[in-house]
């Protein structure tokens, strides 16, 4: 089968490599989330793939041709982008903004025409921005602003579009609504999503695919497989923050642990390693040394904590 993306050997990074070797391959009407910590080399990944960043070694082709050999007219003609930290340009209304993304189809001159003109409001109904239209970019909460990036790269109209964590700026409805756009975007028009997020949780839901930075690898395959040989994607430890933490032994389910992770690691900043928290379904047990604490809330569990803490500061 062709591919439409295809890595091959290929290292990326700037003075050293930030993901080595990899070998993989995309194809139209895939969905594949990007994930992987702060600072690993997602938005490197992304712009290597645009053919803006050297590459350190190997090749990147989309459609069949190596991308150090596409013009950037041509990359536009096959990959549309949105960066979650764009630019807004002055002056611009939600219709100025989404019709740029035709642009890269009139090379001379810039006048939509009729088609154009229905497909752009066809977008913007698609995406609920209809009562936005008309409104300055500068005037919108950036959860609809990033509606119109992706608005823009829909007009485009290429097959292979990237994302840049696209919904980090929207509520709940919001991120549902662009993750089914993008996906029915990928199965009804055999597009090829990328996008990099780190909400596994609803991302996984949208994605066919994961690709995974770990210690300078790209792991990758079928969502749900990646997920389940690699527990530690959705341990509490990826959505760790508070470096001072150290958290106690939880034996819990796996959404009971990241609950409980996450309302500790908030709540205190020592070393709790020496407690124990057991999820008995009806009540969290508290236990240090020969001590057990049976406590019914997360609240009665901070209050329980501290004043185990307090005493030992104290003896
Ligand atoms: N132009 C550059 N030259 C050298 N190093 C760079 C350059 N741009 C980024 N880096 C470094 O490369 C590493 C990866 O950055 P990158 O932006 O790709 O990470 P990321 O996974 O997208 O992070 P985030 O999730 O925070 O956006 C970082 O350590 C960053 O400081």
């Amino acid at each position: 089968m062709k591919h439409f993306l295809d890595l091959k050997n290929t290292s990326i990074g700037y003075s050293e490599p930030l993901i080595s070797d990899i070998n993989t391959s995309l194809q139209l009407g895939e969905v594949c989330l990007l994930m992987g910590n702060n600072g690993i080399g997602k938005t490197t990944l992304i712009k290597s793939i645009l053919g803006q960043n050297k590459l350190l070694k190997g090749e990147i082709s989309i459609n069949g041709k190596s991308n150090q050999k596409l013009n950037s007219n041509e990359i536009a003609s096959q990959i549309a982008i949105v960066f979650s930290k764009a630019e807004i340009p002055d002056n611009y209304t939600v219709t100025d903004l989404i019709s740029l993304g035709k642009y890269i189809h009139y090379p001379y001159y810039f006048k939509l025409n009729e088609t154009d003109k229905q497909e752009i409001s066809d977008i913007i109904t698609k995406l609920n921005l209809s009562e936005y239209q008309n409104k300055k970019l500068t005037e919108l909460s950036d959860g609809n602003l990033q509606k119109v990036f992706i608005g823009r790269a829909l007009a485009q109209n290429s097959p292979f579009i990237i994302l840049d964590e696209p919904t980090t700026h929207l509520d709940e409805e919001n991120k549902l609504m662009i993750l089914s756009l993008l996906r029915n975007l990928a199965k009804s028009e055999n597009k090829l999503i990328l996008f990099s997020s780190h909400d596994w949780r609803l991302a996984k839901e949208f994605s066919d695919k994961i690709w995974w930075i770990k210690d300078k690898k790209l792991i990758r395959g079928i969502s749900e497989e990646v997920i389940l040989s690699n527990p530690e994607l959705i341990t509490p430890k990826i959505l760790d923050f508070n470096q001072t933490f150290h958290p106690p032994e939880i034996d819990a389910p796996k959404l009971e642990k990241e609950m409980m992770f996450s309302f500790l690691q908030k709540n205190f900043s020592q070393n709790l390693r020496k407690f124990k928290l057991t999820f008995k379904n009806d009540f969290w047990e508290l236990n240090l040394d020969n001590f057990y604490d049976n406590c019914h809330s997360f609240q009665q569990i901070k209050q329980s904590l501290q004043t185990l803490i307090n005493k030992g500061n104290s003896n």
